[in-house]
């Protein structure tokens, strides 16, 4: 089994990815993205234990990356639960650790449905080798597909990090779609929203558009609403970690201010994403679980208090932007336009 893992990888590598995590033998690499821009660090996870800390701590993040690493830590279940039981308890625990993204609970689901006992190894290694190439498939499509909507000379405005760290490799969503038009020689740059606390956009956003040549902007998230309204964005292209049936947004903690901003100032407003996120069983965003997070983690900026000791916090990680303020939706399948319900379950169901 490790050696068709071990070519997985070999293929992975030639294609020239910016993975987030990658089986290696009988173990797991991550890439830590809570040491980026400014460390590679590279953790070796040998148990699901470590990879669910590791979730948890957002060493690994990113609603593309988070179904990879579900489909990864069934890899690492199976090779280290010899009866099937004891695997589905490694992938209960998997499932429990974000609750936000669906793409978790839909790799987890995926590969752990329907497994026979006698070999469900070999099963999980095939599903897990899918999985991977179907994720990335998605993201050249959506590239493909987004990429249409920009025209040379366009900015567009990002939120948090939605790229090749948060997905497969190519770009994850949103940055599929820029990777895709500035392959395709358009001159465009980005406004890159910086995306307190965690800084995904300021970390991780800007240090991967710098390796891929593309010119950018840093803001913090109060300046948006000011750029929109000066003219300074031709349009927003976010990520996604859950649509639901109606088209409502779930996406990191800023992104409904950005497409409240948006809409008041006629920017069109899109969220890239993929039928892996689409969730056709939540009918709308007010039943979508939102993660909410340590407040220590806005009391502090790398590491350091900013606050008055004492201070009270409060960090949803997540908001929903309804349907009503998002011009299109961008999947592998092509951009979905409004009425939202009707065209999602038409491709989608
Ligand atoms: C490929 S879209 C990634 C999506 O996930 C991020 O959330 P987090 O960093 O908390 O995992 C953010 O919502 C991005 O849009």
């Amino acid at each position: 089994m490790t050696q068709l893992v071990n070519a997985l990888v070999q293929e992975l590598r030639e294609r020239e990815l910016l993975l987030p995590i990658w089986g290696e033998g009988e173990k797991v690499v991550l890439l830590d993205q809570t040491r980026l821009p400014f460390k590679t660090v590279y953790l070796e996870i040998y148990t699901v234990v470590e990879l669910c800390t590791a979730i948890k701590d957002m060493t690994i993040r990113g609603s593309g990356a988070l179904g990879l690493a579900g489909a990864w830590g069934a890899y690492l279940a199976s090779l280290k639960n010899d009866n099937l039981e004891a695997f589905q308890r490694d992938l209960a625990a998997l499932k429990a650790t974000r609750p936000t993204a669906v793409n978790l609970a839909k790799t987890v689901d995926e590969i752990g449905t329907d497994l026979d006992p006698r070999q469900f190894k070999e099963q999980v290694v095939q599903r897990l080798i899918d999985i991977v190439h179907r994720q990335l498939n998605f993201e050249l499509a959506l590239g493909e597909a987004g990429a249409a909507l920009i025209h040379d000379g366009d900015t567009i405005m990002t939120h948090c990090h939605s790229g090749a760290l948060a997905g497969a490799g190519y770009g994850g969503r949103a940055l599929s779609v820029i990777r895709r038009a500035w392959e395709q020689g358009k001159k465009i740059s980005v406004l890159v929203n910086e995306t307190r606390p965690y800084l995904q956009g300021a970390r991780i956003t800007a240090w991967e558009l710098k390796r891929l040549g593309i010119p950018f902007t840093l803001i913090t998230d109060n300046m948006s609403g000011f750029c929109l309204e000066k003219g300074m964005v031709n349009l927003v292209v976010v990520g996604s970690d859950r649509v639901a049936r109606n088209g409502d947004l779930a996406n990191k903690i800023g992104t409904y201010l950005h497409a409240l901003a948006a809409y008041d100032n006629n920017v069109p407003f899109y969220t890239a994403t993929s039928s892996h996120t689409i969730d056709l069983n939540t009918p709308s965003g007010d039943t979508i679980p939102v993660e909410m997070r340590p407040a220590e983690e806005v009391l502090t900026l790398a590491g350091q208090p900013i606050a008055e000791p004492g201070t009270k916090a409060l960090y949803p990680a997540f908001d929903i932007t309804p349907h009503r303020l998002i011009t299109g939706i961008i999947t592998e399948k092509g951009v979905i336009y409004p009425p939202f319900e009707k065209n999602l379950v038409e491709i989608f169901g």
